[in-house]
């Protein structure tokens, strides 16, 4: 089913049940505190339960002149009602010696309170409904949500595997959703049988004993502590035990054990009736048990915080959803009319932003251009010119308005020629990087009146300026002159920081440079974290990868091109200058926290954020440093942070790839083949594998390691990259 159903359905429960699931949680978490508060009363006596009933009423009995009934309650607190001083009263008591060791526990007002808000909102039956009723809902609310993690993370198997962070409410949303997943659905499923038996819906069946009193026996008479079943019968077993109300051998003992009832003849001891509870009064039991936590600290304390997740998730569930861009979609030409179709494969809506404001400019150019979803693929009589922007899924499958595409690509023939260019949005973060986008153009491709433009183009991260750089050389081939503009929704929010240029060291033979910049105000980028540089107002912005090489300077290292405006705009600082920069979070490319063994691989200017991570490798952790470059004089500009590094202990190893310093080519992927044994060690053992550099790099890098973790592991990739063993930041 296709997963908007689901996200659709779960927001719609979410918000149906809203307020009665917020009143149930928060009076939920104030009820799990009262069994806690009632199980550390001092009146559990150590031992007591391994005693036989005979011994504990012997007891009982030499304190008390009449016992009417003895308890043992879930806490294994022990009481009694006796009459003494002439009147009736109970308490606990101390069942080795019968001694009282307090009055019994009386219910405070503030949790009487909250229990009659959270059964029935004090609106009586009512009242009972909604709150019924907001059960049943979050039993539905749990099951899709089940659904659309295993979606997200690429199915059931990968259920538990790490999440990848894309902000603060979706991440924590998922990862609490899960860990309250069980205490959630045994409230939800519970709340709705103890709903449903308040409404009789559900028979609360008691056990109804016969006695024959035509056959009662007087004789032999006996004393109650030889009553087989009182020796029998361990304390722990006990509920409730009644004396009989006269002496009259018609009067008898009633017993109620945890799993049956029993009437006792009182004169000889003999079992006059007994049946099992019905497995409806067990089932109900059982319920109220799992529902209220009464007994357990541990199982309080698990209901207590499955009751909190329900506020922490109903807001950040509408954060996500009210946060995610609209996908609503309206054409000023229809599809048969057109000459340009762009198509679109989202789920968040965010590829669609791109999308409208490229659709946007073709229309401002003058050009017949209609926008649909994927999904809406037909025949396009006009069409010569098709462009797909498409995101990729769950393990690199179709967002949901792509779902039907391929098939729509089979069945839909188009009549006349047209071209093709697949754009694919998706994450490095993930293991099966566009697949999608690829698999749209193989479809593409496959028709027989497609021709492609261009290969699959790959924006990661959502980045605008990789997206501009398709639409640059997309429209120049289109003869259009056109420019895009930045989708609102991604505009930088980050407040820009200053930075004064301490040190430019450089190597024009090959146009690289080493920028060091001392943080003046603003945030604290840490190494992996982007700085996003706009060289002059309404330019694209440039990303560079931070090094952070000690507590206020950080290094960026940049490759000098002809007619970048960015590179040559840093180029031209020199020492002393300022430099206004926004720092972009880059999580998922931190030095990482905890992995023991880890291996660097980059090539040319991609060493940049590595050069800071070997730098808080304080601990002095095994670190591999591959790189890779054209020749031996690229290295003289990082050379001194190395040897400083393999100096203090900071660098286990720095090997290198060149490319043109020999006869046979060299390159990183190369050596891994080489140095299997460090990489399936490092897989193997948690390790981690970072990779900074060019795109294609990091394909042939992947491809490598893919190679190795089959043969080897016989594993899938994709395996180590769920478990962020592999992280990545390519261009
Ligand atoms: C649950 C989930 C799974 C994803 N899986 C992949 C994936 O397998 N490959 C990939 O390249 N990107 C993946 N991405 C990243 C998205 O494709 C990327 O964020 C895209 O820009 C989202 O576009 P949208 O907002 O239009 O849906 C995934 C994102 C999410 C939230």
């Amino acid at each position: 089913m296709m997963v908007s159903v689901w996200r659709y359905s779960h927001l719609v429960f979410a918000i149906a049940s809203s307020i009665f699931l917020l009143i149930a949680s928060v009076t939920g978490v104030i009820l799990a505190v009262e069994p806690i508060l009632n199980k550390i009363e001092p009146y559990s006596v150590s031992g007591a339960d391994e005693l036989s009933l005979a011994e504990t009423l012997g007891h009982i009995h030499t304190k008390y002149e009449e016992v009417l009934a003895v308890k043992r309650d879930r806490n294994g607190f022990v009481s009694a009602t006796a009459i003494v001083d002439g009147k009736n009263d109970e308490f606990y008591i101390d069942p080795f010696t019968g001694e009282k060791l307090g009055s019994l526990i009386q219910k405070k007002p503030f949790f009487q309170f909250a229990t009659n808000l959270h059964r029935s909102l004090f609106l009586k039956s009512t009242g009972r409904f909604l709150i019924g009723f907001a059960s049943f809902l979050l039993i539905l609310i749990s099951i899709s949500g089940i659904v659309l993690i295993a979606k997200r993370q690429g199915g059931y198997k990968q259920f538990f595997a790490p999440v990848v962070r894309e902000n603060f409410s979706q991440y924590h949303h998922v990862v609490y959703a899960r860990w309250t997943l069980i205490p959630l659905l045994v409230l939800a499923l519970t709340g709705v049988y103890l709903s449903l038996l308040r409404f009789d819906v559900i028979p609360d069946p008691k056990v109804s004993l016969q006695v024959d009193f035509d056959s009662i026996q007087e004789e032999p008479i006996r004393e109650y502590t030889q009553f087989d079943l009182f020796r029998n019968t361990p304390l722990s077993e006990l509920r409730e035990l009644e004396y009989p109300f006269s002496e009259f051998v018609e009067d008898y003992y009633i017993i109620r054990l945890k799993d049956r009832e029993v009437y006792l003849n009182q004169v000889t001891g003999e079992v006059l009736a007994e049946e099992k509870y019905p497995g409806l009064q067990v089932m109900s039991s059982w319920a109220r048990v799992l529902h209220t936590g009464e007994g357990s600290i541990i199982w309080s304390i698990v209901l207590g915080f499955g009751s909190l997740a329900i506020p922490f998730l109903t807001v950040t569930g509408f954060i996500v959803y009210f946060r995610r861009p609209k996908t609503k979609i309206k054409n000023a030409y229809a599809k048969h009319e057109s000459e340009y179709i762009v198509l679109v494969g989202t789920e968040a809506g965010s590829t669609l932003q791109f999308a409208q404001e490229f659709h946007k400019q073709l229309l401002s150019a003058g050009k017949k251009s209609h926008l649909a979803l994927m999904n809406q693929y037909s025949l396009f009589k006009k069409m010569e010119h098709l462009v797909v922007i498409t995101a990729t899924y769950g393990q690199g499958e179709a967002p949901a308005s792509g779902e039907k595409f391929i098939q729509l690509v089979k069945k839909h023939r188009q009549k006349q020629a047209f071209d093709f260019s697949v754009v694919g949005f998706g994450s490095t973060a993930y293991p099966n990087f566009c697949q999608f986008a690829y698999e749209t153009h193989t479809a593409l491709e496959a028709s027989d009146k497609g021709i492609a433009l261009h290969e699959v183009f790959t924006v990661n991260d959502q980045s605008f300026e990789s997206f501009n750089n398709w639409f640059m050389a997309w429209s120049k081939k289109m003869d259009l002159s056109i420019h895009l503009e930045k989708p609102k929704l991604l505009g930088s929010s980050k407040p820009a920081s200053t930075f004064k240029v301490i040190h430019k060291a450089e190597l024009p033979e090959e146009d690289t440079f080493l920028l060091s910049l001392k943080n003046l105000n603003g945030s604290k980028p840490v190494s992996g974290d982007l700085l996003s540089v706009v060289p002059t107002e309404g330019a694209r912005e440039r990303l560079y990868s931070i090094g952070k090489v000690n507590t206020d300077t950080l290094v960026i290292s940049i490759r000098r091109h002809d007619k970048g405006l960015c590179s040559n705009y840093l180029h031209q600082l020199r020492q002393g200058e300022k430099l206004t920069a926004t720092v972009v979070n880059n999580r998922n490319f931190h030095f990482p926290k905890h992995a023991k063994k880890i291996v660097f691989i980059a090539t040319g200017t991609g060493i940049g954020p590595f050069l800071g991570m070997i730098q808080e490798n304080v601990k002095r952790r095994e670190i591999h440093l591959y790189w890779g470059a054209r020749t031996k004089d690229s290295f003289d500009l990082y050379k001194d942070y190395i040897d400083k590094a393999i100096r203090e202990g900071k660098l286990t190893d720095f090997k290198t790839a060149y490319s043109r310093q020999q006869a046979e080519k060299m390159y990183v992927q190369n050596l891994i083949q080489r140095d299997k044994d460090l990489f399936l060690d490092v897989l193997k053992n948690k390790g981690c594998i970072m990779i900074c550099g060019s795109i294609a790099m990091q394909k042939e890098v992947l491809e490598e390691l893919q190679l190795l973790s089959n043969e080897y592991l016989g594993k899938d990739l994709s395996h180590y990259q769920n478990r962020k063993q592999i992280k990545m930041d390519c261009y």
